[in-house]
């Protein structure tokens, strides 16, 4: 590359958009800076998929024993406060764990939020550093609904650091982290009310599926309100009243604004440079360009139609990581992404959906899990997976509700991939007992 400049690749933001390619670049001899306002390793390892999956185990276990009650005998109560920080012995250690191997491979961290001065300088802690090429990879941050009384209501990464559960919690919007901290919250003991923008939750995910596990929430307790127009929160001494459709209240304790996420675009100098965005994200093209030449994007900034998830940030920074160090000039080609909402049980999904499937020549394949021997095991009584075909009997689509529904979406991901015929599904023996045999035998 050229001595002009401080670094070679400079990174906005230290993600997995960003570090899991950074790394072997660096290694492979360029010169890399990265630059973090918060910390080291962005949202999934702290505030994200580490911290929530940590605070999620206690469910899956209580949810084993009661499936297997009167075999396992006793009551199991969660201990939110050792929950919590079961939590942070897990994860703590993982900014300074990201940070080493940054700085191991050579890699120059910079604290402090960057600003845009020109395409190849951005401004931080008072410093100017410069660039041959830039990687924007700031991520999402949450978005705040804009009512009176907002400043009331808390997001994802203040509940993940609540010493206390409180008793009473209301929850806006029902997507992934409505749906995934209402599971875990119940089963914690907290009363639960979701207050949902429409009249579905999880709109990305099959809607019969969905609609199991809410009747199972609702079941347990949690209470869903349709169809909610949320105008405004009240303090109301400690309580929080919150203010819904032709003035309706209900008082609570605490309120976790879920209503999405969105791209950090704000404030960085990209209308001095001129670079495109739009309120998805960042544009750019096949190769993660934006429309500056020098300047790409990296993870969930970019506006795309892939999914917002960390093994797409990972498979983007690695692209990026193959084009800068040479190894690559072809465009970027998106695998198949899965996708899974870690409620309990919990719904995955992969390649083509369902809805897609019945509008065109495909094979929808829906099987009731609950009468496979290997789900009776565990008592498994809400498992059910829809597997789609082509005419020549190649698996393109699955979606799946079941405590094990991350697993059988990874164990059937290469057959959908790299388009598995007989020969390939028959050359494959999985372990038995386990949920790869169990499943590929579906096949
Ligand atoms: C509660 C929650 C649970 C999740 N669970 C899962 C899950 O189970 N599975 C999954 O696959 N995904 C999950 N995700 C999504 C996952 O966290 C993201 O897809 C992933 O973190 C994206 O990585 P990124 O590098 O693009 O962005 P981020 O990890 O958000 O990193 C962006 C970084 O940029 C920094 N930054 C922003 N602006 C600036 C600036 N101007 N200067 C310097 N630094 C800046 C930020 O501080 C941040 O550290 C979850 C997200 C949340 C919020
Ligand atoms: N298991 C996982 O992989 C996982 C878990 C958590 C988060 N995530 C990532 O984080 C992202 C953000 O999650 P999220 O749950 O915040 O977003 P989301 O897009 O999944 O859900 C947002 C919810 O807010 C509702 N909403 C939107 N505007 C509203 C308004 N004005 N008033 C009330 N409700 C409103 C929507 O109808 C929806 O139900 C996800 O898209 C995903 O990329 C992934």
């Amino acid at each position: 590359m050229t001595n002009q400049y401080d670094y070679d690749v400079l990174y906005l933001g230290s993600g997995h958009g960003t570090f899991d390619g950074a790394i072997p670049l660096a290694q492979s001899g360029v010169k890399v800076g990265v630059i973090e306002a918060d910390m080291i390793g962005g949202t999934c390892p702290n505030y994200g998929c580490n911290a929530k999956i940590t605070l999620d185990a206690p469910v899956v276990l209580m949810r084993a024993a009661e499936r297997l009650s009167g075999i396992v005998q006793g009551n199991l109560n969660i201990d939110w406060t050792q929950n919590e920080a079961h939590k942070e012995t897990v994860i703590n250690g993982l900014p300074d764990m990201i940070g080493g191997l940054l700085t191991d491979s050579g890699i120059d961290v910079i604290h402090g939020r960057g600003v845009f001065e020109d395409n190849h300088t951005i401004v931080v802690a008072g410093k100017s550093v410069t660039a041959d090429k830039i990687v924007i990879s700031t991520g999402l941050r949450p978005h705040r609904l804009d009512i009176s009384g907002s400043e009331l209501a808390h997001d994802s990464r203040d509940f993940m650091a609540l010493k206390t559960l409180p008793q009473k919690i209301a929850i806006i919007g029902s997507g992934y982290i409505s749906m995934e901290f209402a599971t875990i919250a119940n089963a914690a003991g907290a009363d639960i009310t979701v207050f949902m923008h429409g009249d579905r939750a999880l709109r990305q995910f099959h809607a019969p599926y969905v609609d199991k596990v809410v009747t199972d929430l609702k079941q347990r307790g949690v209470t869903f309100i349709s169809n909610a127009d949320v105008t405004a929160f009240e303090q109301n001494g400690d309580q929080i009243q919150v203010i819904y459709s032709d003035n309706q209240s209900l008082s609570v304790d605490w309120v976790l604004d879920a209503s999405g996420r969105v791209p950090n675009v704000d404030n960085i100098g990209l209308e001095t440079l001129g670079l495109t965005y739009t309120k998805s994200g960042i544009s750019v093209n096949d190769y993660l360009q934006t429309n500056i030449d020098n300047i790409y994007a990296s993870g969930d900034v970019i506006d795309k139609t892939q999914p917002k998830l960390t093994p797409t940030a990972i498979f983007e920074s690695m692209y990026l990581f193959k084009q800068f160090s040479g190894q690559t000039k072809a465009s970027i080609h998106y695998p198949v992404v899965p996708s899974v909402v870690f409620t309990s049980p919990r719904i995955a999904q992969a390649g083509m959906l369902v809805q897609d499937a019945e509008k065109g020549d495909y094979v929808v394949q829906q099987t009731d899990l609950t009468k496979d021997w290997y789900r009776q095991v565990d008592n498994e009584t809400l498992a059910d997976n829809t597997l789609i075909f082509d005419q020549q009997h190649n698996l393109v689509g699955v979606t799946e509700v079941s405590e094990q529904a991350e697993n059988v979406i990874n164990t059937l991901l290469p057959a959908i991939e790299f388009k598995f015929g007989p020969d390939e599904i028959g050359r494959l023996i999985h372990l038995f007992p386990s949920i790869g045999m169990a499943t590929w035998g579906q096949l």
